[in-house]
């Protein structure tokens, strides 16, 4: 059982670069502690996959098919041995351009349409600036590719499970220009659905994309050109459907799997039968006698026609033509189409000097953070009570405070305008810390990293977002506090809005970063007291610095929120702008961009 049951491989693939080569792969899963790297759940597995086939990644529920799918498109910490993905190493940045990846849950974003949630992921597959057209017609055409037009205008949230997992496979399919890593792409469909979904992977294969396809549905299994069985984390069997099938002596591929893992059931029986077709590129593609069963999946289904040729409006292209001339991204569909599959997924090992991965960028890359900000933007407008508890709390308590300090307005005049910077503060850092924290746990956020964006671009998104929602918030507040609680401000306004939304962008930050540390929105709530209650009390707002014992003025000097508080203060009470406001104002920025780089650490691209 150690060694996987393997026929020979045809001649014909014998030079052409391989979709993925896995050469005694390994993988331990868990959380790296004290020198600990959680339980090797992959135990040294060693296969080929051809370019241009459906490959299915088969076994039990547990067996790491997940595991081994995410080690492939680089997510997956603690792999060991060699896992070389079109030619290069699994973790390369450069295969994000080119590798789409499904997982087992919808992670798309269910408070957005399907044609936001494609457009978004469309942008972010895109090479250079893709024109607004060209994104559209991609988000049209993936939804297309799986049935899903009519409910183009439908937010996610509203459809069912087998709707939402067909968005999350057209995101996928966006983003995957040469190879597909699909994980139960079928999970809560229909067998109608189903046939229809694997027509149009073998369609794509035809066009030269590699699909690696995991299931635990035998039936699904007979779909593939070429079976690998995973069972308890080794590979024991590496081979055609019909040669498995040959080779077990089983009626169908349920039993020939039995057979395999079973140590109660007859041994495999060696049927020595010549190796199947296993490539859609196969000039003979004649079905396997010894089975009679066509591994070619839509080829044994005499209603179903699989040629593109005679099916020029089908779809499965999603993606639209690259506009960008210099990219060299033309997809490996329309280079099958003039070359050969194999070509055109061989092309990956011959980089050219135009490859986008070789590219020097700036650090930031303009689309895809725009995209990123926009999406945010769409989904805090989906959410009219956020909206509201941000633009009308910050004014409701000043109205309170004044009239807490009816009769004492200097009083007012101080607190107020510290409490100008500290709303923000506190507001964006909590809305920030549970939106991330969303992201983290729908799955979405992995499935971003194995999109091109960079940490970067989608913190700097986010934090466009906000931002935006943060000088919405300081205009209303300082309007409110100025205009109609006559709250005296000696030095510039726009000073004390560029400070307060500077606040905000830190409580921004700081919600980011603070997001990796919580499993849940409850214990993202729970950081609220220790990370701002302490930095409240101290901020000089309560009791002035200069009267707290000495050891918690020198505490407060290290706290951020004291310098917002300092600075804000400061304006209000001083004509002008002094050089301690813009030496406060460069400290909150400097924190806000040490959070930001601290919460770009926490995005790892391999999780454990
Ligand atoms: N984050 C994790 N940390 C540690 N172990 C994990 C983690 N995620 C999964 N595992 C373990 O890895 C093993 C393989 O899980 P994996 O999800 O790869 O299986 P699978 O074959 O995809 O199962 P299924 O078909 O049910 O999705 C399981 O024993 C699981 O408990």
């Amino acid at each position: 059982m150690a060694e996987p049951r393997t026929s020979d491989r045809p001649a014909r693939n014998a030079g052409v670069a391989l979709a993925v080569k896995a050469t005694d792969v390994r993988i331990r899963r868990g959380t790296v502690w004290a020198g600990r790297d959680g339980r090797e759940i992959v135990h040294g597995v060693s296969f080929e996959v051809q370019p241009g086939t459906v490959t299915g990644l088969i076994g039990p529920s547990g067996c790491g098919k997940t595991t081994l799918m995410r080690a492939i498109v680089g997510i997956q910490r603690g792999v060991s041995g060699e896992l070389l993905v079109l030619g290069q190493e699994a973790c390369e940045m450069k295969l994000h351009q080119k590798v789409g990846y499904a997982t087992q849950a919808a992670s798309v974003y269910d408070d957005l349409t399907v044609e936001e949630n494609l457009r978004y992921f469309t942008a972010l597959a895109a090479e250079g600036t893709p024109s607004p057209a060209n994104i559209i017609r991609g988000a049209e055409r993936a939804a297309a590719a799986v049935s899903l037009s009519p409910e183009l205008r439908t937010k996610v949230g509203r459809l069912s499970g087998g709707q939402r997992g067909r968005v999350s496979l057209a995101a996928a399919v966006i983003g995957g220009r040469e190879l597909l890593v699909l994980d139960e792409p079928t999970v809560g469909l229909d067998p109608v659905l189903r046939r229809e979904l694997w027509d149009g992977f073998h369609q794509m294969a035809r066009r030269g994309l590699t699909l690696l396809v995991s299931s635990h549905v035998m039936d699904e299994a007979s779909r593939c050109d070429r079976l690998l069985l995973l069972h308890e984390g080794r590979l024991i069997a590496d081979e055609t459907p019909a040669n498995l099938l040959a080779l077990t002596g089983a009626r169908d591929l349920d039993r020939a799997f039995l057979r395999l893992v079973d140590p109660r059931s007859t041994p495999p029986r060696l049927v020595p039968v010549p190796p199947g077709p296993d490539a859609h590129g196969d000039p003979d593609p004649s079905p396997d006698p010894a089975s009679g069963m066509d591994p070619l999946g839509p080829g044994d289904d005499p209603d179903v026609d699989c040629d593109p040729a005679s099916d020029p409006g089908s779809g499965f292209e999603p993606y639209p033509p690259d506009p960008d001339p210099g990219s060299g991204g033309a997809r490996p569909a329309r280079a099958a189409r003039a070359g050969g599959a194999a070509r055109a997924v061989g092309s990956a090992d011959r980089p050219s000097a135009q490859d986008p991965g070789r590219r020097r960028r700036f650090p930031l890359n303009l689309p895809r953070t725009t995209a990123t900000a926009l999406r945010v933007v769409r989904q805090i407008r989906r959410d009219p009570r956020t909206i509201a508890l941000v633009l009308a709390l910050p004014p409701a308590l000043l109205v309170l405070l004044q009239a807490i300090f009816t009769n004492n307005p200097t009083a007012f005049d101080r607190a107020g305008a510290g409490l100008l910077g500290v709303f923000p503060l506190m507001t964006m850092f909590f809305l920030t810390s549970v939106a991330m924290l969303r992201e983290r746990r729908s799955g979405t956020l992995e499935r971003l990293l194995t999109t091109p964006i960079g940490r970067g671009d989608l913190l700097t998104g986010y934090g466009v977002a906000f931002g935006l929602l943060a000088v919405a918030q300081a205009a209303i507040t300082t309007t409110t506090a100025v205009a109609l609680l006559n709250l005296r401000i000696a030095g510039p306004l726009p000073m004390l809005a560029v400070l307060a939304v500077l606040a905000a962008l830190f409580g921004t930050a700081l919600g980011l970063l603070t997001s990796a540390f919580a499993n849940s929105e409850f214990q993202a709530v729970q950081f609220l007291p220790p990370v701002l209650l302490p930095q409240f009390l101290l901020a000089g707002i309560l009791v002035p610095h200069d009267q707290m014992n000495p050891v918690l003025e020198t505490v407060s000097m290290l706290l951020p929120m004291t310098y917002v508080v300092d600075a804000l203060s400061r304006i209000s009470t001083t004509p002008g702008v002094s050089m301690p406001v813009v030496r406060d104002a460069l400290v909150v920025a400097g924190c806000t961009v040490i959070a930001l780089a601290l919460a770009a650490g926490t995005l790892r691209r391999q999780g454990p």
